[in-house]
């Protein structure tokens, strides 16, 4: 297509289209969050800069071409845990994250090679008998990443799964009970794991903590987690920062299977 000033090429519309599919995926990311709002204060320091240019304010000009000049090492800085999370949902749907891909490329079977098996009944198990006695449980289960930061604020376990030995830690006079238990290539890494807990402010207010630190975890690690509550016996599964509640054991059981079956 060619208007009499400008020629614009079909590649124009879908340079357009996913520029805006970026900038919605941002939006998505950073809605609710303080860092929205951090984003516009750029925002208006970018288009103030870009007027006081335009009126040759030399002084100010210059002030703020300084400031903008190291604005991608601050933006960097500020945004350090949006971009991480925007970089991990890019990575978690690429093609190449597919279990299939992967393994059709031996280059990339280095997790799945040394991963063993989870065994998703005995945690199933677990949490079936948690809920009925109303024990709180939080359970994050590592995929690629052992999550050594946060195993290391806890109690190292390095135990193989069972549904013993995650009732013991989690019953209530065990001194472990507190704080998150990490799963990882099929052991209990570590028990009474301090995790980051999310502002995210679509996590409804009758969820505390254990339910926030569950989408903490799992908003910056490929991670999911199972809570388990200690009000109400409900089981909840998280999965990027995306909450599922009053589980069934079947739909946990299918969620599991989902993630973890090799
Ligand atoms: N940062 C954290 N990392 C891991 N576990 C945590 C963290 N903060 C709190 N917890 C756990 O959550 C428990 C408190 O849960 P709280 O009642 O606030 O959460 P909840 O989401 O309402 O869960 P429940 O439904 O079981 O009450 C603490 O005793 C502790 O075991």
């Amino acid at each position: 297509m060619s208007l009499a000033f400008i020629s614009i090429r079909w590649l124009d519309f879908l340079d357009i289209l996913l520029v805006a599919i970026l900038m919605y995926q941002l939006y998505n990311l950073l809605k609710g969050t303080v860092a929205i709002r951090i984003l516009l204060g750029i925002l208006s320091l970018y288009l103030i800069w870009k007027l006081v240019e335009a009126l040759k304010m030399e002084l100010l000009d210059e002030i703020l071409g300084q400031f903008i000049g190291v604005g991608v090492i601050a933006l960097i800085i500020v945004f350090q845990q949006e971009i991480r999370r925007f970089l991990l949902i890019v990575g978690n749907r690429s093609i190449l994250a597919q279990p299939r891909i992967r393994k059709k490329f031996g280059a990339w079977k280095w997790n799945d090679q040394k991963v063993e098996e989870l065994n998703s009944k005995a945690i199933i198990k677990a949490c079936f008998n948690m809920s009925k006695s109303k024990t709180g449980a939080l359970i994050v289960i590592s995929k690629d990443s052992e999550l050594k930061y946060h195993a290391s604020t806890g109690d190292q376990i390095d135990g193989i799964v069972s549904s013993n030995l995650l009732e013991t830690i989690f019953f209530k006079n065990n001194p472990m009970h507190d704080g998150g238990v990490i799963i990882h290539a099929n052991k209990i890494k570590a028990a009474r794991c301090i995790l980051p807990v999310s502002d995210n402010p679509k996590i409804h207010a009758s969820y505390g903590l254990r339910h926030r630190a569950a989408v903490g975890i799992t908003e910056n690690s490929t991670a999911v987690a199972i809570i388990v509550s200690e009000e109400t016996g409900e089981i909840s599964f998280c999965k990027n920062g995306n909450l599922k509640h009053k589980l069934e054991i079947d739909e946990l059981r299918s969620l599991l299977e989902r993630e973890f079956k090799n």
